[in-house]
């Protein structure tokens, strides 16, 4: 039992919820720990085909805890490698997806980009306003939002600190779709439950090659989507979906 998160699940979906409304979900390094611990137990667990990670209506998060990192001198940060940790959540293998209401800024907009999937509320407001605070993203910002939106918006929003709303956000590529804010909850509850209806491996080596995209030339990067391609002839759940197909029934996928 924790109480800066909530730990739940609903069929095959772990869902994870921020929660310290009172601090607009500002991430600590205890909730860092504990999201990362969720997830990863998640992860191991042959139950679960995907992971959802949510805030409340008000916050996704409004970033790092600011009086947490107050007192902190360069040397407590550089040794204990601050927020090191949330590199952890990169390498959970299994999809993981933000659904984002209200302020996701700072380090709440890193973690949702830490997140295989971002949905957004039309609420959802998203920026990198640690220039503000005289300091730069440290959680992957100003490398994850780059690759997602580009140099000219990356660069304007970490620079000037503004927020982008959730429109602003889809039509740069940040978010996947912005759905009504009472819709969320159950859109990325229901997002989650299809992709954990899948055949759970090759759910994982389809967001390998995915994200291999951004790690490799495009000769590698096809070269290695091909391998795994042909890695999923050697799953049964390759000779299940395409005998369902043939056969025009609905597949059941063992996740094998
Ligand atoms: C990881 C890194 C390195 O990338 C760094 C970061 O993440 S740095 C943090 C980046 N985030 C911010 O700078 C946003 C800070 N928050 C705000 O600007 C405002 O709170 C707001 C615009 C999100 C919302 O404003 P408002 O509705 O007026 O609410 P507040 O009264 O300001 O906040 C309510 C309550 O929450 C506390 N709070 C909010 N954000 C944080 C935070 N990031 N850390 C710690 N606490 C936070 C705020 O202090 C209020 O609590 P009380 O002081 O009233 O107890």
């Amino acid at each position: 039992m924790t109480e800066t998160i909530i730990v739940d699940r609903k069929d095959r979906v772990g869902l994870i919820t921020l929660n310290r409304p009172k601090a607009l979900n500002a991430l600590t390094l205890q909730v860092m720990h504990e999201v990362v611990a969720a997830a990863q137990e998640f992860d191991r667990d042959p139950g679960i085909g995907a992971i959802l990670i949510t805030g409340s209506a008000k916050a996704f998060a409004a970033g790092a805890d600011i009086k947490e990192m107050q007192p902190q001198s360069y040397l407590d940060v550089y040794l204990s490698d601050w927020f090191a940790g949330w590199d952890a959540l990169a390498r959970v293998r299994k999809p993981t997806i933000a659904a984002v209401a209200g302020y996701a800024l700072g380090g709440g907009c890193e973690l949702a980009m830490l997140c295989d999937i971002l949905l957004a509320a039309d609420t959802a407001k998203f920026g990198q306003p640690e220039i503000k605070l005289g300091v730069i993203p440290g959680i992957g910002g100003s490398q994850r939002l780059t690759r997602a939106v580009g140099k000219a918006k990356a660069m304007e929003l970490c620079l000037t600190g503004r927020m982008m709303d959730a429109e602003e956000a889809e039509r740069a590529g940040l978010v996947s779709r912005v759905v009504p804010a009472d819709r969320l909850l159950d859109d990325a509850l229901e997002t989650a439950a299809t992709i954990a209806s899948m055949s759970l491996p090759t759910a994982m080596m389809a967001k390998e090659a995915v994200n291999r995209a951004f790690e490799s030339s495009l000769a590698e990067g096809i070269l290695f989507e091909r391998r795994l391609f042909h890695a999923t002839f050697a799953t049964a759940d390759q000779k299940e979906g395409m005998a369902a197909f043939v056969e025009k029934r609905a597949p059941h996928f063992t996740h094998r």
